[in-house]
């Protein structure tokens, strides 16, 4: 509380240097973070920062999850931010977050621990590392439509859930080769319930969502405890290979002076950090790029004619596996994917604590403040024209200006798994495309944040089977 008057007594909105930046912190402890809520309910950050921008300028305080927090703005900001990371301010992430995630988790680690894990992180994720994976995820697009589309041709069919099983499950076979529904569906109960725990009140007193969750956690990584044994013995029977998923990958992943790089302990957080980052972003954004694009027959056809003429090079016949090269075809798919992230980010800010006091423009930004970018600027008709506009040809050329653009953050800490990403949406909607057509069952049906963008009701549509 006392931080909090020390704070709230910096409240002016006077840009002399020295001043910490205008904005208000409201109620003690509970701040904005309740008005935020609501907006992420009624999909209107935008709104929500909007109005704090036009009351105090561009570089303002508000006050979430019991922290003061300064909004740094692109691109100037945005530059600053991603260029300090262990310099000006740290990696910060709330309390009940870091103790679900657990401490050996990228998003925990700093310094030479960040940088190894990330080596290791980037050896599965870079761009040549993924190529070996795209004919298998191309098979379980194949596989998924075939089974969870194709049975609703010609009727009404909920999006939304099925994109989340198909991430779901190709997140489980590429990164712990868990093939078969029946080992994904150990998995996928206690996943969903840790995946609540994320926004509760960390507050571990039986009863609570959060004490579930930490329990969901155990279960877990007893499972991923046994997986790393089984991968241990198949290895010595040379059954597995080293490159074979993201679990060997870590398993046999060595530093510079030749001993393993990851702990068990780092293997089960990473594992299930990977689960839960490649999860509900990427159902986001390809569900919501199936939204815009039935609302935009102009870019659903450009997109079908993209991938039409990618599957005659494949000599069309049914049942092909896409490969890597396939995907540097689907330049408009990409760019109507970039549109869905830019209208529609899963992220719309990132935290980092201040570490040292440090100056911005006129303002002082003090040490043990937050400090974040957003997706501000994704909205700002000085960077993006018609800024509410469907418009996926803005990323022809050269696109944004740099550091207004960041669906995946930036700097160090940016999105290891944005390669990733893009390969499993464009694999699964070529495949989509050239299967089905599909109408919005409800052309009314809004988008929500909880916290992630989902269609309110898993958007209906009405499936249509191509001939
Ligand atoms: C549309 C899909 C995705 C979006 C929009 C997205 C966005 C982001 C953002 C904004 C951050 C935080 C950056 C920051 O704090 O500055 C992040 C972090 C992260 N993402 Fe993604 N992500 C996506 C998919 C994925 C996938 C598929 C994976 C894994 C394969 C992944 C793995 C991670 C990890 C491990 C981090 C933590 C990085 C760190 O702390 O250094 N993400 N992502």
């Amino acid at each position: 509380l006392l931080q909090f008057l020390r704070n709230s007594s910096s409240n002016s909105s006077s840009s002399s240097k020295g001043r910490v930046p205008p904005g208000s912190l409201g109620v003690p402890v509970i701040g904005d973070s309740l008005n935020f809520v609501k907006a992420l309910k009624r999909n209107d950050p935008w709104r929500f920062y909007g109005e704090k921008r036009a009351k105090y300028g561009p570089v303002f305080k508000m006050s979430l999850l019991g922290s003061p927090v300064v909004i740094l703005p692109a691109p100037a900001g945005h530059k600053l931010l991603f260029g300090s990371e262990e310099k000006l301010m740290v990696n910060s992430w709330p309390v009940g977050f870091k103790r679900l995630l657990g401490p050996g988790s990228l998003t925990s680690l700093t310094g030479e621990d960040f940088k190894r894990m990330k080596k290791v992180f980037m050896s599965f994720l870079k761009p040549e590392a993924l190529q070996r994976y795209v004919p298998r995820v191309s098979q379980l697009s194949l596989k998924h439509l075939e089974d969870h589309w194709e049975a609703y041709a010609g009727e009404e069919f909920a999006i939304y859930p099925a994109v989340k099983s198909f991430i779901f499950s190709v997140a489980c076979s590429s990164f712990m080769s868990l093939e078969t529904e029946e080992e994904q569906l150990e998995l996928e109960e206690p996943f969903a319930i840790w995946t609540k725990g994320l926004l509760q009140l960390p507050v571990n007193i039986p009863g609570t969502l959060f004490h579930k969750a930490l329990k969901r956690r155990e279960v877990i990584h007893d499972l991923l405890g046994r997986l790393i044994s089984k991968r241990r013995q198949e290895f010595l029977q040379g059954r597995a290979s080293e490159s074979s998923d993201m679990l060997s990958v870590m398993l046999s992943y060595r530093n510079e002076d030749g001993k393993p790089a990851c702990t068990d302990a780092e293997i089960k957080d990473n594992l299930l950090l990977l689960l839960f980052a490649a999860h509900d972003t990427s159902s986001s954004t390809l569900t919501l790029s199936l939204k815009f694009l039935a609302e935009n027959p102009y870019w659903r056809n450009q997109v079908l004619q993209e991938n039409l003429a990618i599957s005659q090079e494949k000599s069309g016949q049914d049942g092909y596996s896409l490969e890597w090269d396939d995907l540097r075809g689907m330049k408009v798919s990409w760019r109507v994917l970039q549109e869905t992230l830019r209208l529609q980010p899963p992220a719309l800010s990132g935290y980092r604590e201040v570490i040292q006091d440090f100056e911005f423009g006129d303002y002082l930004i003090p040490k043990g403040w937050k400090a974040c970018w957003t997706v501000v600027s994704h909205r700002l008709p000085e960077f993006f024209p018609d800024p509410e506009k469907f418009d996926p040809s803005r990323f022809e050329g050269d696109g944004p200006t740099p550091y207004t653009y960041v669906p995946f953050g930036g700097g160090p800490r940016m999105c290891p798994g944005n390669e990733y990403a893009k390969m499993v949406m464009l694999v699964l909607l070529h495949h989509l495309v050239l299967r089905f057509d599909w109408q919005l069952a409800d052309p009314d049906e809004g988008v929500t944040m909880d916290p992630m963008p989902m269609p309110q009701n898993g958007l209906n549509v009405k499936l249509h089977k191509r001939t």
